[in-house]
């Protein structure tokens, strides 16, 4: 046992428990419900989930030892993305990300389901994830701890996700206790709802109000190994921002500004969130360049944008439930640590997705879409209505309850054959996530179209004017001038639609590799 370790884990009936990785793979059997901690690839489990693939590669278990997993958002892709490869997944939720694992359910191998991210963890306590077992409960959950308190609390790392609620279904609990990290004790705010009708309501009136205790109690009798993990989060690199991040950003700041000129807005704005993926975090990156001062954060995820935001010294304080960084931006965040932990809290997903705290703040949540129609219906999942990306994640929990719902995406992406080949601006959305009813603002880097208060048809024209790339305005146009002449003579103008000519520039993507039509006829 390390000296870290053991000045670590404060309660010493866990240290009873001390076992290696290796020793844990006889509780797994194949069918089990497994939930691990974790969310946006940090704060998971490392060592038994990497024991346990290697038991499979070397013993060519491929396909017979295979989980359902639950995680609150995705595991780092080194370790989930070789599960997938080793057939190690039957069924996964609510929120992948990596090329393997979405390959694996595009090819029907794993079966997935997507749901809001604030939901998720109640539905899971109500039993709605395991209705197929005979006891309703997740077999083993894996957590990951940066330290035991002195009464047996567990002190999560970058993240808190769902990680209380899947400890409270599971009959085993693994404890990997993290001795490479810093102990994050002091980040954390964990609060777990009552079912209804006993549910009181989570008294959060501003983003660094605590709700709860800083760290998560558990059931010492279902913990069955202790097991020291010395690796540091499996995260990639970020892509810095380019030209089109940095001119959305640009437009979005110009709009915030002119919120705050007219009263609708004040000077410091409502709180923030930010999205996954690389658009997002070029825009948090714009808003700290900005004049805004005082800002404050409620999110899901803080990517490393939001380390220069602090560094602006314009922004005061942040809540989220995931610390998502690179390896650059933890190695930064480590060694400022007095500096960056007094300004943030992590919350479970329930917590910092919840649509009341949301909708009472009055939040300003900006996600990625896919693609967005020209009445505002947007696809945040799959791609040609079909091939699923990462999962729905929080995106609607924020859009939908915001006081400003942005969506900010680039006009055009290229394909194959064409630089701008795909328009993320569409007649009709393939597949819908957010509705029509749930956005105020979309934001590409040709220009920004505020919504707010207009009919579908002015949506359209407003929409198609502002944010399509110049390549595909006279596309869309067209079908727009085509469809309402249509519905003028079948009396259906409210948001008109020519249904057989709807998905046209997305069949042409399919048969010739781009989105450009030539004609409509
Ligand atoms: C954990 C959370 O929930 S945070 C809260 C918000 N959550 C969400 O909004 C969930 C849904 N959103 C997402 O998953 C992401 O924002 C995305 C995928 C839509 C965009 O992510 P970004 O990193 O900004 O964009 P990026 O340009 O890297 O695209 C990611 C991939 O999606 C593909 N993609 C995106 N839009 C399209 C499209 N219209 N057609 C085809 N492929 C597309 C890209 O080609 C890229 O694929 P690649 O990895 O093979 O190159």
């Amino acid at each position: 046992m390390s000296a870290i370790l053991k000045s670590r884990v404060r309660d010493p009936r866990f240290l009873s428990k001390l076992c290696k990785a290796e020793d844990m793979i006889p509780v797994f059997k194949t069918g089990d419900y497994l939930g691990m901690s974790g969310f946006t690839g940090v704060g998971g489990p490392k060592a038994v989930p990497i024991a346990l693939q290697e038991h499979v590669e070397k013993n060519n278990l491929q396909g017979q030892l295979r989980f359902n997993l639950f995680v609150g958002a995705s595991c780092p892709d080194p370790i989930e993305g070789k599960w997938a490869e080793l057939d190690m997944i039957e069924s996964r939720s609510p929120h992948q990300v990596g090329k393997r694992i979405s390959g694996a359910i595009n090819r029907g191998h794993m079966k997935f389901f997507d749901k809001h991210l604030s939901m998720w963890p109640q539905d899971l306590t109500y039993g709605y994830y395991t209705l197929k077992k005979a006891k309703p409960t997740i077999d083993v959950a894996i957590v990951e701890a940066t330290a035991i308190t002195e009464d047996g609390g567990i002190v999560p790392g970058a993240s808190v996700g769902a990680t209380p609620e899947l400890v409270m279904m599971a009959e085993k609990v693994i404890i990997e206790v993290n001795t490479k990290l810093p102990n994050f004790e002091g980040l954390h705010d964990i609060m777990i709802p009552e079912h209804p009708p006993y549910r009181k309501p989570l008294f959060v009136e501003n983003v660094s109000q605590p709700n709860g205790l800083p760290y998560l109690p558990i059931d010492f009798d279902k913990v069955v190994g202790v097991v020291e993990s010395d690796y540091s989060e499996l995260v990639g690199p970020n892509t810095p921002a380019d030209d089109v991040s940095k001119a959305i950003a640009a437009h979005l700041v110009e709009f915030l500004e002119h919120e705050v000129k007219m009263g609708r807005m004040p000077e410091n704005l409502h709180p923030l969130q930010s999205g996954i993926g690389n658009i997002a975090n070029a825009v948090v990156e714009g808003l700290a360049d900005a004049s805004f001062k005082n800002l404050t954060v409620w999110t899901e995820v803080l990517q490393d944008s939001f380390l220069d935001f602090f560094d602006s010294g314009n922004l005061d304080f942040a809540t989220a439930t995931s610390i998502r960084l690179s390896p650059d931006g933890f190695e930064r965040f480590f060694k400022n640590w007095d500096e960056y932990s007094k300004k943030l809290m992590l919350r479970s997903q329930q917590v910092s997705n919840s649509p009341e705290i949301i909708r009472r703040l009055g939040v300003i949540a900006m996600n990625t879409p896919v693609e967005v129609d020209i009445y505002a219906h947007a696809n945040s999942t799959n791609v040609m209505g079909s091939r699923m990306l990462n999962g729905l994640g929080g995106s609607a929990d924020f859009l939908r309850n915001a006081k400003l719902s942005v969506m900010h995406t680039p006009s055009s992406r290229p394909s194959k054959v064409d630089p701008h080949g795909l328009s993320c601006i569409i007649p009709f959305a393939t597949h819908v996530d957010q509705t029509e009813h749930d956005l105020d603002v979309v934001v590409t880097e040709q220009g920004l179209a505020d919504l707010r208060g207009l009919s579908p048809r002015e949506r359209a024209r407003v929409m198609i004017d502002k944010t399509a790339h110049p390549v595909y305005k006279p596309i869309l146009t067209d079908y727009l001038d085509r469809a309402e002449s249509l519905a003028l003579k079948t009396g259906s103008l409210h948001e008109p639609h020519i249904l057989k000519d709807a998905f046209k520039m997305h069949i042409n993507l399919q048969e010739k590799g781009t989105m450009r039509l030539e004609s409509w006829d």
